[in-house]
């Protein structure tokens, strides 16, 4: 496919498209192929430095602009996302191996917080608060929190930045995205579409490391940087949130998931499969909102899993370039190896396998089925972050929220029942940041995305999403003569 110039194989610093102090690259490759796609910089702390000082000296001309001139770029960037959407989508389906339809499912998706946040960069209304003494007027203003970091995960390699860089540009802060080192080339193609929208020089950048751990380092240590946003795995999120304390750095994190999906034996089974289907097998089960355990009530126990079982074996694998193929590959050995591990684990304690259960070829799996999954199994408690889908057994509902809740993550949960009484009961009773009910996909711009428990804390997209990278401002005025 022709790029357009999308394909960029330097980083993104001060409006300038720069390699690596010290020279040194790394290779991006296909996970369905095993081929390299391209070399790009390996940056250190001091590239990240260069980064952090350009978005430093761009905050005060930024943050002075109008909330409406700073919508007109943003505005700007969301058009060339959208005009450039087959491209954009190629490029993250060849580095990640999500299947095409997906990929360009998530660009619209990642588009469209840029649009939103362009949107409420109008709306960062503060208040007038009716005044405690007569001769004082009482005034909140919101102001931007500053430069904002931001770390991402391959698995969303175009929303998890628009998400986070929407909010701040929005709020008038300049931003430093670390995109993740297996897919970082679908964040230099929106920087390359960044710099054509308009941002001033050093309030777009984008540095490229595989020495994740050094440049998280700077970004927390480093005084400039007021905010840091990142989505992730819970152990590298608390790695983040410990090297944050010396600064009191400001922190969003949006960290692992382990959701459970409740059906209920009033459920519409039919509906529970099909919702069940595309929530556990979104980009082949790599999300951290993917089902991750499947509890079902006796009663229709059997049948759901024969339905279930059936439109599993209905999912197409292949070409992920394919648009009507929705199988792809795992991003990487490591992913491929935890599937087959919490798989072994979970036959050795007696599941057993309704479908799939075998590796493909290269980082192939097929989607894998597991019947009488129990509490010992590993894949109780950890995301499995793969196309495997464990049933359990519950028999009543305190049962189902119970096993739901028995564990440290409360990132998104689901359920399906049509007793609008037990909706509301169980919608309440779970210990999760977000909750399907009677849906198996829940993400848009338009609601709050975020965790409970260690799934992190701060909420992206909304209403909600700016607060996030602003400061809240008391003004009192005295001595005011009536
Ligand atoms: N909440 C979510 O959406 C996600 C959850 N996960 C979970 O995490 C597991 C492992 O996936 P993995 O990709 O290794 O996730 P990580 O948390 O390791 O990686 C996510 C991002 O953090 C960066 N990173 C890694 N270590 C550090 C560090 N010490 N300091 C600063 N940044 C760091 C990575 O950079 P680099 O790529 O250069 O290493 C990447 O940009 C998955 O199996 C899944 O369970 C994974 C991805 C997303
Ligand atoms: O898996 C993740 O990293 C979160 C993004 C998922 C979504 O936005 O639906």
């Amino acid at each position: 496919m022709e790029l357009k110039g999308l394909l960029k194989t330097q980083a993104y610093i001060n409006g300038k498209w720069v390699g690596a102090a010290s020279g040194k690259t790394f290779d991006v490759t296909n996970p369905a192929t095993g081929e390299i796609i391209a070399a790009i910089p390996d940056m250190d702390r001091s590239d990240v430095q260069k980064a952090i000082d350009a978005a430093d000296a761009a905050w005060p001309a930024y943050r002075d602009m109008t909330g409406k001139e700073r919508a007109g770029i943003m505005r700007n960037w969301f058009n060339l996302m959208m005009e450039n959407k087959d491209e954009l989508a190629y490029l993250m389906t060849i580095e990640s191996g999500k299947v095409m339809t997906e990929s360009l499912g998530e660009v619209t998706y990642g588009a469209s917080f840029i649009e939103w946040f362009a949107e409420e960069a109008k709306r960062a209304y503060g208040d007038v608060i009716p005044q405690h003494t007569r001769d004082r007027r009482l005034v909140v203003i919101k102001q931007s929190v500053g430069v904002a970091a931001a770390i991402t995960p391959w698995n969303f390699p175009l929303a998890m930045i628009t998400r986070k860089v929407g909010p701040a540009l929005a709020a008038g802060s300049p931003v430093i995205v670390k995109p993740p080192s297996e897919t970082p080339l679908t964040g230099l193609a929106i920087s390359y579409l960044a710099e054509n929208a308009g941002f001033p020089p050093g309030v777009y950048n984008t540095v490229t490391s595989t020495n994740s751990s050094e440049v998280g380092k700077e970004f927390c240590e480093n005084k400039k940087v007021r905010k840091l946003s990142f989505t992730g795995s819970t152990p590298v999120g608390k790695i983040l949130m410990s090297q944050s304390a010396p600064t009191l750095k400001k922190l969003s994190l949006e960290l692992g998931g382990n959701a459970p999906f409740i059906v209920f034996d009033d459920a519409d089974i039919d509906a529970a499969v099909k919702g069940a289907l595309i929530s556990k097998y979104r980009h082949n089960g790599q999300t951290c909102v993917c089902v991750n355990r499947i509890l079902v009530q006796d009663k229709v126990y059997d049948e759901f899993v024969d339905k279930f079982t059936q439109a599993v074996q209905g999912l197409k694998s292949g070409n992920v370039l394919d648009k009507d193929v929705q199988v792809g590959p795992l991003i990487n050995e490591k992913g491929l190896n935890k599937v087959k591990e919490f798989i072994k684990d979970a036959v050795d304690k007696g599941a057993i396998i309704t479908t799939g259960g075998k590796g493909t070829g290269g980082l192939f799996f097929q989607p894998t089925v597991l019947a009488n999954a129990t509490q010992e199994m590993i894949i109780a408690r950890e995301e499995v972050f793969g196309p495997v889908a464990p049933i359990f057994r519950f028999h009543t509902e305190e049962e189902a929220i119970q096993m739901a809740n028995d564990t440290e993550y409360g990132l998104a949960s689901y359920f399906y029942s049509k007793d609008v009484n037990r909706c509301w009961r169980v919608a309440e009773a779970l210990e999760y940041g977000m909750v399907g009910i009677n849906e198996g996909i829940i993400s848009t711009e338009v609601a709050p995305f975020g965790g409970m428990k260690e799934s992190g804390f701060g909420r992206e997209g909304s209403k909600y999403g700016m607060d996030y990278f602003m400061e809240i401002k008391y003004l009192c005025y005295g001595g005011v003569k009536s």
